[in-house]
């Protein structure tokens, strides 16, 4: 990958909360038509790696790029306003405030629109993630998919040029699973650079062009998801632990039509 293609890059990114290491020179880059889907076990220093990338966690050493600048010493509001968007894992929308002034904020607040604008941007982003039709319910109202729906709204409110999703797959059915995985699919559509941490991992296979398997603050394996999930290293990692077997999906995966 040529520097010219990278949206971000991390390089020697390393990180340690007391003696726990959730970084090690860690370096990884993403290009600005790229899905990359990130695995590893429970701990392994995933969502403490959006944190960094996001400016809500400094590194211990390393730079954080993108889109060609170094942002490592950004605040978290100024990577949001140049175009990184990031879900949580724990959703935490304003319950009282409906779905559309929900997103209306994050339109204001995180992606500097203003007035009629801002309503354009709210209205045309719900229609992306389908939710178009709660637009009035109040977020304290919506059911689990809604929710997730609501949060990946408020994260493209704020315009990113890449959006990360931190296990927005987590608690759904299977059929659920998959009107999201559509919803993402309608978001790397529209241009967006997409780096999705899930332990559903049938659901990053079917979204992702590649993947990486963090372990021990290290990338144990990178390359095209199915690959990556037969690597012995992560076939060792999953084995009887993971909520779902890297075997098991790369066996299905390569069953499927
Ligand atoms: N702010 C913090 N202070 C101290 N320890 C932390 C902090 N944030 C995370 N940790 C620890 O760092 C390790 C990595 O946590 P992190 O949430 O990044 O892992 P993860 O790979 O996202 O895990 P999971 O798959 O369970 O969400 C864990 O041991 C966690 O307890």
């Amino acid at each position: 990958m040529s520097p010219q293609d990278e949206l971000l890059s991390l390089r020697g990114i390393s990180k340690k909360f007391g003696q726990v290491v959730v970084a090690t020179d860690l370096a990884l880059s993403v290009r600005g038509d790229e899905a990359l889907g990130i695995v590893g076990p429970n701990g392994a220093g995933k969502s403490s790696l959006f944190s960094m990338i996001s400016g809500d966690l400094r590194p211990d050493h390393g730079s954080v790029w993108f889109d060609g600048k170094d942002v490592t010493a950004q605040s978290a509001y100024r990577r949001t306003r140049t175009g990184i968007g990031r879900t949580y894992q724990v959703p935490r929308p304003f319950e009282h405030l409906t779905v559309f002034e929900n997103v209306l904020v994050s339109a204001h607040q995180g992606g500097g629109r203003r007035g009629r604008d801002a309503y354009d941007h709210a209205a045309s982003v719900l229609e992306l993630t389908g939710l178009a039709a709660e637009a009035n319910t109040p977020a304290g109202r919506l059911g689990l998919l809604q929710r997730k729906r609501l949060e990946l709204s408020r994260s493209l409110g704020t315009d990113p040029t890449l959006l990360l999703l931190d296990e927005v797959a987590g608690g759904l059915t299977d059929p659920e699973v998959t009107e999201l995985v559509d919803v993402v699919r309608r978001i790397r559509a529209a241009g967006l650079a997409v780096v999705w941490i899930e332990h559903v991992v049938h659901a990053l296979v079917k979204s992702v062009d590649r993947m990486i398997c963090l372990a021990g603050g290290r990338v144990v394996a990178d390359g095209a998801p199915l690959d990556v999930l037969a690597h012995p290293d992560v076939r060792e990692l999953y084995l009887g632990g993971g909520p779902e077997s890297a075997d098991a999906t790369a066996d299905e995966e390569k069953a499927s039509p």
